[in-house]
């Protein structure tokens, strides 16, 4: 059946060459390209135009194609900017391969009528499960206990400190979307006390809410950001929010790196007015303050918490279904083939 419909599919591309073919712009490559682009379902009905296998220099390769590219696939690699879109009169449609927009001119697509597609709740599950593996790792010391073990310290230094409990501590979660309602389920199970800040009050939610994030920060024992990077939450995890979590308060950040004060959260824990980190994300990816590889009390990730296997194959699936049904958006002739949605589904 597969094969027939392989068939069919073949027939129906004939006539079109890949020139004639809608073209997806991708300025760098995104993590899913490897996957999605060995799809010979989009391979046919779109040109994946790679900025980065042109010869020519960006400006001149995107002017060559400025009035064809019709949709972008992005990922937090490569922002689309105003002047970037400015370029491309003929774009209608930004897909990102990732849950964060911040490196995507949301206001400037507004104005274009371009619309702006992510990867939804793809990730919710993985996010979730990482954000609490890092909060357990935290307090009960597993990455280092296990630095520890390795280096031979228990044979010759003995018991290693005690770590601290998570049952009955209360979490404050800043963000409850996809993400933050999926670690608030997980910690409710492990037996804490849920609270929240979020841009409203969840009306169908009992957790208690908190308009500002200092007073969640002080009624919190461990505070979990997995917030939107935007201009109102830029740095909104500063020195206020520190000193209100206090000297036995953990953070944990799988959101952005940028929605904390990086330079006063390494500051804090290098003091030790707070208890300890579990961090994801990073101002200066891949750059790390190298502060935090002397401390035991702070656990470090790749910016990698929401991808698994299995989250990487959703998204690819997800990014190949967004890219399939361009037909309102788009205007040439081959994004209204019948039967793209068949193929996706
Ligand atoms: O950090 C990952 C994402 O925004 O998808």
């Amino acid at each position: 059946m597969e094969n027939q419909e392989e068939q069919q599919d073949n027939t129906s591309d004939q006539n079109h060459k890949p020139q004639d073919l809608p073209q997806v712009l991708l300025l760098k490559p995104p993590p899913v390209l490897s996957v999605i682009g060995e799809q010979p379902f989009l391979s046919k009905k779109y040109q994946f135009l790679k900025a980065w296998e042109s010869p020519l220099p960006l400006l001149q390769f995107l002017t060559a194609h400025a009035d064809s590219i019709q949709a972008i696939l992005c990922s937090g690699a490569a922002p689309v900017t105003d002047d970037l879109l400015q370029l491309l009169p003929s774009v209608r449609l930004v897909v990102t391969a990732s849950a964060g927009t911040n490196h995507i001119d949301l206001e400037a697509c507004h104005r274009r009528g371009i619309s702006v597609t992510n990867a939804g709740n793809v990730f919710s599950d993985d996010g979730a499960d990482a954000a609490v593996g890092l909060l357990i790792d935290v307090l009960r010391k597993i990455t280092a206990s296990d630095r520890y073990v390795r280096q031979g310290l228990w044979v010759n230094k003995g018991d290693y400190p005690l770590g601290s409990k998570l049952r009955g501590k209360r979490v404050g979660i800043v963000g409850l979307g996809g993400i933050g309602l999926e670690i608030a389920k997980r910690l409710e199970a492990f037996g804490c006390n849920v609270l929240y800040n979020s841009r409203k009050k969840k009306a169908h939610l009992s957790y208690p809410f908190y308009s500002d994030v200092r007073q969640l920060a002080a009624n919190s024992d461990a505070l979990i950001i997995c917030c939107a990077l935007t201009n109102q939450t830029r740095h909104m995890i500063d020195k206020d929010v520190f000193s209100a979590l206090g000297k036995e308060g953990v953070i944990v950040n799988i959101g952005r790196g940028a929605i904390v004060d990086e330079k006063e959260m390494v500051r804090c824990l290098v003091h030790g007015e707070i208890a300890g980190a579990g961090l994801d994300v990073f101002e200066n990816e891949p750059d790390v303050p190298k502060e935090l590889f002397e401390l035991d009390n702070v656990v470090l990730s790749p910016h990698r918490a929401v991808f698994t296997s299995e989250s990487f194959m959703a998204l690819c699936e997800l990014v190949m279904f967004k890219v399939a049904i361009t037909e309102p958006y788009c205007h040439h002739k081959c994004w209204t083939q019948p039967n793209r949605l068949a193929r996706v589904s």
